[in-house]
């Protein structure tokens, strides 16, 4: 059994008759987040919004929860989250929302109610600086950006 912890949610009065988000499987990572909407939203071919989902949370402190794209809107109708993944804050209380981008061709409606992300509750390393000189030498060293190269082979 996957470790569980308590997050505190109020349900906004235009997602007061939405379902808190859930897991949709037995052993899904990420929670099915709702549009919270008084009426449709179109996003037109390149357009984004920001997307109500009708809850405020308290994390406790220590993690954080990433808003994450849904693959069937991304496959399907090429709608992502623009910042993927959305941090939110252990100390965040206000609404969460979810930043969509429909990449597609069409326009894209979403409807009160519907599972436009996913959202993962992680938790949070903080680092504390140790400013040096140089640093330790590596195989790998200033290489980056492709500098393996690009065949199997
Ligand atoms: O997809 C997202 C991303 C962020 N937030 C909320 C919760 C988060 O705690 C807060 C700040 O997010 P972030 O730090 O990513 O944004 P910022 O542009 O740095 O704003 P700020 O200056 O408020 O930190 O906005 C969302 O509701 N959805
Ligand atoms: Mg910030």
């Amino acid at each position: 059994m996957t470790s569980a912890v308590t997050v505190s949610v109020v349900r906004l009065p235009h997602g007061a008759d939405l379902p808190l988000p859930s897991y949709a499987t037995a052993h899904a990572a990420g929670m099915d987040l709702h549009a919270a909407l008084e009426a449709p939203v179109t996003l037109e071919p390149g357009a984004w919004g920001l997307i109500p989902t009708g809850l405020a949370i308290a994390l406790p402190d220590g993690y954080e929860a990433q808003v994450r794209p849904r693959s069937g809107l991304a496959a399907k109708n090429a709608v992502t989250v623009l910042n993927a993944p959305g941090t939110i804050d252990a100390d965040y209380r206000g609404e969460v929302k979810v930043i969509l981008i429909n990449h597609g061709q069409a326009p894209f409606v979403i409807e009160h109610g519907m599972r436009i992300a996913q959202m993962l509750i992680a938790p949070v390393t903080r680092a504390v600086w140790a400013e040096v000189a140089d640093l330790s030498e590596t195989e790998r060293g200033a290489g980056g950006f492709g500098s393996t190269g690009t065949t199997t082979l």
